[in-house]
């Protein structure tokens, strides 16, 4: 995709700046590093729990998924699983979803939903954990409500389990993969299963989990191979209840085909995994649109800021550039090209690498500014600037010719300032007076009943007669007072019909006090 996309940014950089620079607060790689880290154990890191973050997001995205009805579109990977109504369910039984929501929902924002969290908490949970990359696509929308009942059951028939699979939108095929592709994860407790599994009185496997196959943490093909040699412990095959042993009759339920081809090639068990697991986390309530196959870009600006300040623009940002290293003798140059059609350049200072998919990948950044990092650069406000474009050792990268598109038609101005109650503060936004800016608003973040973001468009009124921010500025002052002390707030635009965001989170208290 071409940047900028807001959408497409933010899930991006979940899906992919998982350690190291710039990635988010609580990235989701760091609590399935190492891959049995369990939050919730009773001990420090959890290592000796027999449980791991990683088997709990992945069970909790099927559980989510297995509502799904295929012949009335209901049900999905649509967060449902939240509800405490869902979670005290006989099918969802245990503290494995409780525990994911309590993690993986910190990735939330306004373009990035709950259900999306619980799919990159299971995608990168499989990825960082020896499994396949999966196809990610994001733009799942949030249930306001329980989904019907109807993930399977280990007592349940082998009919009923077709029969569930079918509606779920997978063949008997697709049902011995999927099970065994989340199956080389986890095992059963003995708390919440007292009818599968017994205490097992094990210093290394505190919480009495019998787990499917011998490597709990990593997906590989044991789950298959054991089963085939016989020398499996999955309590799902050779538990003592015969009733619940679901697994059994599932691989077995055509002659043991489909489990042989996993046992004899993990190639063949990897690439079946990785497009079970897509379908698995695509299956959604019918009506969402998912959003294109999501890859990493290969130059992407990341936390742009624009403010004005009196006569000049101070630019801020970063930029990553993908499957990169540390290199001191590299020289990354950024141009900026203005209203005026100058471009002009300046170097920028290496600021730290990242990397991602248990360090397969990894990517360099460069700040902006080229003293210091995290300071920023000074614009003439008139010149303004149109996009931005960056070389690397001599080589152009301007996404194909396009540039990288900034919008300086509106920003927050260095004047709003922060006052004592009632009023907490004025919000400046400055508006270039030849941009066709036809409404200018406060985008006001928060969230609903039910947990889901909501922006809520607040509108400036226009001034009167225009107030310019300097004498003779390009720009003028589009101002509001206001009262809502804690407001997490972005500052939105329409221009030529379009709507625009900073993308900035701001709050008052950021704001110096206003002048007397
Ligand atoms: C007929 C279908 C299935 C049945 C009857 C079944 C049953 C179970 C049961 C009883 C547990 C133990 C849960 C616990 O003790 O907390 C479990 C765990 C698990 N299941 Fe399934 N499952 C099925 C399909 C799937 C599928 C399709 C996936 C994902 C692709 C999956 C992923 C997992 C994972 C990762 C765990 C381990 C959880 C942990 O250790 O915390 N299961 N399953």
């Amino acid at each position: 995709y071409v940047w900028p996309s807001p959408q497409l940014d933010a899930l991006e950089a979940v899906r992919f700046d998982q350690v190291g620079f710039n990635v988010l607060p609580n990235s989701l790689a760091s609590f399935v590093s190492p891959c049995n880290l369990f939050l919730f154990g009773t001990t420090a890191g959890g290592e000796t729990s027999g449980r791991s973050d990683a088997a709990d997001w992945i069970r909790t995205a099927y559980h989510d998924v297995a509502t799904h009805n295929s012949i009335d579109g209901t049900g999905g990977l649509d967060a449902s699983i939240r509800f405490a109504e869902e979670q005290a369910r006989a099918e969802n039984v245990g503290n494995g979803f409780a525990n994911t929501a309590n993690i993986v929902f910190s990735e939330v924002n306004r373009y990035v939903s709950m259900a999306d969290t619980i799919a990159l908490g299971a995608l990168i949970a499989i990825e960082n954990c020896g499994g396949p990359e999966i196809a990610f696509r994001g733009g799942r929308i949030d249930a306001a409500e329980p989904n019907a009942p109807g993930v399977p059951q280990p007592q349940q028939d082998l009919e009923t389990h077709i029969a569930s699979f079918a509606r779920q939108g997978f063949s008997q095929t697709d049902m011995i993969g999927l099970v065994a592709c989340g199956h080389t994860f986890g095992g059963v407790q003995h708390d919440f299963f007292p009818d599968i599994v017994n205490e097992l009185n094990s210093t290394t496997d505190i919480e009495d989990v019998a787990h499917f196959d011998s490597t709990y943490v990593t997906f590989d093909n044991n789950v298959a191979r054991e089963y085939i040699s016989g020398t499996t412990q999955n309590p799902l095959v050779v538990g003592f209840n015969d009733t619940t042993n679901s697994d059994k009759r599932i691989f077995g339920s055509d002659g043991n085909h489909t489990i042989r081809s996993f046992a004899n090639s993990l190639e063949t068990f990897t690439s079946t995994c990785a497009d079970l697991y897509a379908r698995m986390l695509d299956t959604v309530p019918r009506g969402v649109q998912l959003t294109e196959v999501i890859t990493p870009l290969p130059v992407k600006p990341a936390g742009i800021e624009l403010i004005l300040d009196g006569d000049t623009l101070q630019l801020s940002g970063a930029v990553r550039f993908w499957n990169m290293t540390a290199d001191p003798s590299r020289i990354v140059k950024m141009l900026w090209h203005d209203h005026f059609g100058n471009t002009h350049n300046s170097t920028l200072t290496f600021v730290g690498t990242s990397s991602s998919t248990g360090g397969k990948y990894s990517a360099a950044w460069y700040w902006f500014d080229p003293t210091l990092p995290f300071g920023f650069l000074s614009l003439n406000a008139t010149a303004g600037v149109r996009s931005v474009s960056f070389v690397v050792d001599g080589v152009l990268e301007d996404q194909g010719g396009v540039g990288f598109a900034l919008q300086d038609a509106f920003m927050q101005s260095q004047t709003s300032c922060s006052m004592g109650a009632p009023e907490v503060g004025r919000v400046d936004v400055a508006v270039r007076n030849n941009a066709n800016v036809a409404r200018v608003y406060l985008e006001a973040i928060s969230t609903d009943s039910v947990q889901r973001v909501v922006v809520t468009e607040i509108d400036l009124t226009p001034p009167a007669r225009p107030i310019p921010a300097t004498p003779g500025s390009p720009y003028s002052l589009w101002s509001m007072n206001l009262t809502d002390q804690g407001m997490l707030f972005t500052i939105g635009a329409e221009i030529d019909g379009i709507k625009y965001s900073t993308g900035q989170l701001l709050t008052f208290e950021e704001f110096p006090p206003c002048p007397e």
